[in-house]
């Protein structure tokens, strides 16, 4: 059983009692707890901005631009639209239930390979079926694993069905796959895409996850999707990745490195609220009671938000991560890509340009130019900005963990309503529509 308030769900008992949202609510050594105090404030924010100048210094910028993969077509027709049967916000970070999950199961006893204790596996025919053959109309993404589809199972349950390349998976791969397949089974928390099951046979690989029906958030900051997403939202937004970042370090039975946390991979609710998906190159951490403090593998992840540590050591731990959300908040509150290669040189790798412009006492200018610069929002960009720079220290020691940035997102999020709620200006941002701000 785990506890319905736990944030992370819990990798054993003990650890999920010490760990509960109280501990985070009231953080009271909290870098932000105090923010309203502003000789203390403003002493660190001095720290932030001296170290924000040796990590802009620092920064590597040696990145290829990625290219836009998705060919967006989706399938939303009558026949594929049905209710989810995931129920919406029930709290940042809420640890769901599997109940749904072995429902859609009782009915694939007909599976040519009978359902084992723990595994999930579906036939091609229910594949087929879900995907009327694999029919471009339901044909919703591209990725570097394959394509995905939206599909819908025989009791209704619609699904995002992800289909391997050929070259992604050959027989000598097998067993990675498999490998993925258990990991995948063993995770669930509200703010993770939920696992339904999986394929292998003959040279098919396919993943089937829930489908979450609000586009990913990278589309969202392109304005993709008609609205602006205030800053209150996107807050929202990175308290749920950091809590299924958080769960996936430190409460499943082994820690695990998700490896490719960027804004394409942050699937949004109705509600907007964030599911981070995409498990392909996720990985064991280290076994810290084995004394191990890294695992050594062939570098992965997505250009832009590779944590240099990484990429010049190949040694894996899970402030890699932390690296990559650091890159993430800065993409949260500018709205940019982490490279953009259209722009100036300096301007060209945002992260190093935030730094840069924080350092300088300049920070206000990098906020999304889609956000009204109210008193709220500044202040959050600064203390946003203060966590994305402590995330993206070039040495791993320095970076705060995962949780560690959950407590610090919270408490920003709660003088951020505080302020909000007695700034009258920030009343108009709710309603800002994407057309307010000419294309840069
Ligand atoms: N569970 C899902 N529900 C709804 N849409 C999804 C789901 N999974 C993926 N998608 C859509 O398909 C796109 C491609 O997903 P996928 O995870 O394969 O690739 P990616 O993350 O964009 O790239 P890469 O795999 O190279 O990192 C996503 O950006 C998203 O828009």
């Amino acid at each position: 059983m785990r506890s319905p308030h736990s944030p992370y769900g819990r990798r054993n008992p003990t650890s999920a009692v010490r760990n509960t949202p109280d501990s985070l609510r009231s953080s009271p050594r909290s870098l932000y707890s105090s923010s309203s105090s502003s000789h203390k404030s403003t002493s660190s924010l001095n720290q932030v901005r001296i170290a924000a100048r040796s990590v802009a210094g620092a920064f590597v910028a040696c990145f290829v631009p990625p290219e836009t993969k998705t060919a967006k077509n989706f399938a939303d027709s009558d026949e594929l639209q049905a209710p989810s049967v995931v129920s919406d916000d029930l709290g940042a970070g809420s640890v769901r239930k599997r109940g749904s999950v072995r429902s859609i199961y009782a009915s694939s006893n007909n599976s040519t390979h009978p359902t084992e204790p723990g595994s999930l596996k579906f036939t091609m025919a229910e594949i087929y079926k879900a995907t009327r053959n694999f029919s471009p109309v339901f044909k919703i993404g591209q990725g570097g694993f394959g394509t995905v589809y939206k599909g819908r199972l025989a009791d209704g349950t619609l699904v995002a069905i992800k289909r391997a390349k050929k070259s992604v998976y050959d027989k000598h791969l097998g067993v990675e796959f498999q490998s993925e397949i258990r990991t995948l089974s063993q995770v669930e928390h509200l703010n993770l895409v939920r696992f339904y099951g999986y394929l292998e046979h003959e040279d098919e690989r396919i993943v089937v996850v829930e489908y979450v029906p609000n586009g990913n958030l990278r589309e969202h900051l392109d304005c993709m999707h008609g609205n602006v997403l205030d800053l209150a939202a996107r807050l929202d937004i990175a308290i749920d990745v950091a809590h299924a970042v958080t769960y996936l370090h430190m409460y499943t039975d082994h820690p695990i490195i998700h490896r490719d946390i960027k804004s394409s991979n942050i699937l949004l609710t109705e509600n907007l609220r964030a599911r981070v998906a995409d498990f392909g190159f996720a990985r064991l951490a280290a076994d810290s009671d084995s004394g191990a403090t890294h695992v050594s593998t062939q570098v992965k992840g997505t250009a832009g938000y590779l944590d240099p540590e990484y990429l010049r050591t190949y040694q894996l731990t899970e402030k890699s991560d932390v690296y990559s959300f650091g890159v993430l908040l800065v993409e949260l509150v500018t709205g940019r890509r982490p490279i953009e290669p259209k722009r100036e040189l300096k301007e060209r790798i945002t992260a190093r340009w935030v730094m840069k412009k924080f350092a300088d006492g300049d920070a206000i200018l990098t906020l999304d130019p889609r956000l009204e610069q109210t008193a709220a929002n500044n202040l959050a960009l600064e203390k946003i900005l203060q966590v994305a720079l402590q995330c993206l220290a070039p040495h791993r020691q320095n970076r705060p963990t995962m949780r560690r940035c959950a407590e610090i997102l919270w408490s920003i999020r709660k003088d951020y309503r505080e302020l909000s709620a007695s700034d009258i200006y920030s009343l108009s941002s709710q309603s800002l529509r994407c057309t307010s701000i000419r294309d840069e």
